[in-house]
């Protein structure tokens, strides 16, 4: 089936922090759309002169942006969104892993997977990295929920042994035999991918990491994530555990977990050590920055990152976070950009990029992440219901630029009309 999609549309094919010019934007543009593969792009006009007889969905009036891609964000914490006020410790404690505990129940983790997918592809984020549960049958779950949404979902089993709560402790035996199952029925599956996930450092014995290494070994392709250097207790706690490692990335690079494919979330506190060998192996650092604020985590460092040749993209760490919007993210990176000593300016362009083409990049996802022909027609339509301050904008901005710099001002879930994974209607605002 083919379909021309009529709007203004942005999106940043090229790398903003590395390229001039990197927005690029239709006023009337045009997308030929063909079995969810974008096959032609410009001005409407020349669109329709090419392709007379495709029907035509006019989506003028709004915005239309890549699927956002969230390269951070915890299955089972979207029922505990709102925990302010703790930090990190405290806050795993009280908040989050009480309710991790619920989803050894297979039937409430499915809820709480549909309420997790539905968030996600409500404030228009097509493709995730996901924290699975520390249940394989809360995976399940989710990567079954996942397949119904057509949400393109990279996940895993979380696996930790150790300080944490009896119930989330598994064994390097366990978590082995766990994550190969779940490989070998989801991995490469539909739209889905696997993600080995040891939780953090502080709560993963080096046997347990060994147990991850050997999964991504035998299992080529595969994605790893983890968090790392995220509040300074706990970066003090993970020094104490690991006596011989040179830092808190050492503790996953001996155990050969560091490379192309692994994005790890957080990096408020790096030593230029660490941000040398990521940048080397071409990993990703996920920045959330509202949770970095919601938790007092600390400013992130993304000038260092940027000079070291770090890879960034967003995530939005809910529960830890404080929703699943990329929008808010985007501000919120602003904001601390701009608030702390050496901040970067970020502008429309940067804050597109690192909610959309970053993530793919990071994720080794060339098939998202842009409007390029050949890749997916993956796309959100913000469109502001009439009345609202952020319609005003849209109906008076001087450039399509100036709108998306409005929607990451103040947009919200509430404004995503509609919602396309690889063409496919995903999400339609009630
Ligand atoms: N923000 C955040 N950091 C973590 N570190 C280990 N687990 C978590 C988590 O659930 N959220
Ligand atoms: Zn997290």
């Amino acid at each position: 089936m083919t379909t021309l999609y009529r709007a203004t549309f942005l999106h940043t094919p090229e790398n903003p922090f590395t390229h001039a010019d990197a927005l690029r934007a239709e006023s009337d543009g045009g997308l030929l759309v063909e079995g969810g593969v974008i096959r032609a792009r410009g001005a409407f006009a020349d669109l329709r002169a090419a392709h007379p007889d495709a029907p035509v969905t006019d989506l003028r009036g709004g915005l239309l942006l890549p699927g956002l891609i969230d390269t951070h964000v915890h299955l089972p914490q979207v029922r505990v969104i709102g925990g302010l006020g703790l930090p990190l410790l405290d806050w795993l404690d009280q908040c989050a892993l009480p309710e991790e505990a619920r989803m050894a129940d297979v039937a409430y983790a499915r809820d709480v997977a549909r309420d997790f997918t539905r968030g996600l592809v409500g404030a228009g984020t097509t493709t995730a990295l996901v924290f699975g549960s520390h249940f394989a049958g809360a995976v399940d779950a989710f990567f079954e929920e996942a397949a119904q949404t057509g949400l393109r979902a990279v996940a895993g089993l979380v696996v930790s042994d150790r300080l944490l709560r009896d119930e989330l402790h598994t064994t390097p035996e366990r978590s082995y035999a766990e994550g190969k199952a779940l490989i070998e029925r989801w991995h490469g599956v539909g739209r889905t991918l696997y993600a080995v996930t040891p939780r953090f450092s502080l709560s993963a014995s080096e046997g347990i990491l060994d147990a991850c290494a050997a999964l991504m070994r035998e299992h080529p392709g595969v994605r790893f994530t983890s968090h790392i250097n995220e509040n300074t207790r706990e970066i003090e706690v993970v020094q104490g555990l690991f006596p011989g490692a040179r830092d808190y990335l050492d503790t996953y690079e001996r155990a050969g977990l560091i490379g192309r494919h692994s994005v790890l979330a957080h990096n408020v506190h790096p030593s230029d050590r660490e941000l040398g060998v990521m940048a080397a192996a071409h990993c990703t650092a996920a920045h959330c920055p509202c949770s970095n604020s919601a938790l007092g985590s600390g400013f992130f460092p993304l000038r260092r990152h940027l000079d070291a040749g770090v890879h960034v993209a967003l995530g939005s760490d809910v529960g830890g976070g404080t929703g699943f919007s990329l929008l808010k993210e985007g501000l919120q990176a602003h904001f601390m950009q701009n608030l702390m000593p050496g901040g970067v300016p970020l502008s429309p362009a940067h804050l597109l990029y690192l909610a959309t083409k970053a993530g793919a990049d990071a994720l080794d996802l060339p098939g998202v992440g842009a409007f390029e022909p050949g890749q997916q027609f993956d796309a959100v339509h913000l469109a502001p219901a009439p009345g609202t301050p952020l319609d005003a904008v849209f109906r008076h901005a001087a450039s399509p630029e100036r709108a998306l710099a409005a929607a990451f001002a103040t947009g919200t879930p509430g404004d995503v009309a509609q919602v396309w994974i690889g063409g496919d209607v995903a999400h339609t605002r009630a």
